[in-house]
């Protein structure tokens, strides 16, 4: 049996990585139309599953590896359903698609699935990194490091909101670029024709460090992970629209990414996705919802922040 090949969709916090996916997603050929099987993966960070909300699975088969980071705290489910589906004899994907949070690194995930046991079962067929070219030169520290870090091992960069930049800008930042190597788009909500994204079988091995290394506890290896604080919060009452804006808009800069579903006064049979990264917000009403209506978000920081007090902050919110 041919060894499936796995694409990891990475990039930092809120790049455009779903959207990237969904779009993915939508171009391939449905399984019934004798088209690809593609198993779908997706790892939030928060407590929350908002990502698995968002993915669009109709006939894909999608799994969920909750609440952690996906190179570290998750990376025993990320083996173990990865062999789960290795062993389906009916139903076995013709692709995996990876869709790391944005806190991850994506050469602990190469790592893993160079571990012998996947020898001839997986290949890496490319890692995609995201970036976000309306925020990437406001990062700043360790949050810069981490989206350099995910930058430098990608075969496949995906340059997207060029939509929210300047001709100039988006210059600027071609300028300054520093990852020669990989192939570069530029696109806004990730549109890219299908064949520039799977199959291109573009995965450069030398990219990754720690080949066929597998970390247990007795070993000596660091993992340089980057800290990341999140914290999230449910609730069934409608909130105030201008209460909730102001409220995002008095929120420190630490907290760079929110996203989640919100039940607004006014329109409480319907439901929003609210969207924060960096200093943009985006509130949107959501078609055909079909979950809960209650109130959902996650928030994550690159730096501890004081729960209490923004629970308390998100509580005056409720109309
Ligand atoms: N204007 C604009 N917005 C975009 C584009 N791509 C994505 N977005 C918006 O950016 C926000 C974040 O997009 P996601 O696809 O959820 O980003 P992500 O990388 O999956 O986020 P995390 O998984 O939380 O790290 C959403 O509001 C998207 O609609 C784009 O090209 N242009």
């Amino acid at each position: 049996m041919a060894a499936v090949p796995v694409t990891i969709v990475s990039g930092f916090l809120g790049a455009g990585k779903t959207t990237l996916l969904n779009r993915i997603l939508n171009s391939v050929p449905s399984d019934k139309g004798k088209g690809l099987k593609v198993a779908v993966m997706v790892n939030d960070f928060g407590e929350l599953n908002i990502d698995s909300q968002l993915v669009v699975s109709a006939e894909q088969n999608m799994i969920s590896l909750e609440n952690g980071c996906i190179c570290c705290t998750v990376e025993s489910d990320l083996i173990a359903q990865l062999r789960k589906l290795l062993q389906l004899r009916e139903g076995r994907p013709d692709a995996i698609l990876i869709e790391t949070s944005g806190v991850s690194e994506p050469s602990k995930v190469v790592n893993t699935l160079r571990y012998p046991e996947f020898d001839n079962h997986l290949t890496v067929d490319a890692v995609i990194s995201v970036l976000d070219a309306d925020q990437f030169t406001n990062l700043e520290g360790s949050n810069k490091r981490l989206a350099m870090d995910q930058l430098s091992v990608a075969d496949v960069v995906v340059i997207n909101k060029v939509d929210l930049v300047s001709a100039e800008q988006l210059q600027n930042l071609k300028d300054n670029w520093l990852f020669p190597n990989a192939c570069v788009y530029e696109t806004s909500y990730g549109e890219l024709p299908l064949a520039l994204l799977l199959g291109q079988q573009a995965h450069h091995s030398a990219q990754s460090e720690h080949e066929h290394h597998h970390c247990d506890e007795r070993c000596q290896h660091q993992h340089q992970h980057h800290e990341f604080y999140s914290m999230s919060w449910q609730s069934e009452q409608p909130l105030k629209i201008q209460a909730l804006k102001a409220f995002f808009h008095s929120l420190p800069a630490s907290i760079y990414r929110a996203k989640g579903f919100v039940r607004l006064s006014g329109a409480e049979q319907q439901m929003f996705l609210l969207h924060k990264v960096g200093s943009r917000l985006s509130i949107d009403r959501q078609l055909n919802w079909q979950g809960e209506l209650k109130n959902q978000l996650v928030f994550i920081a690159g730096e501890p922040f004081d729960k209490k007090q923004l629970l308390a902050d998100l509580e005056a919110c409720v109309a």
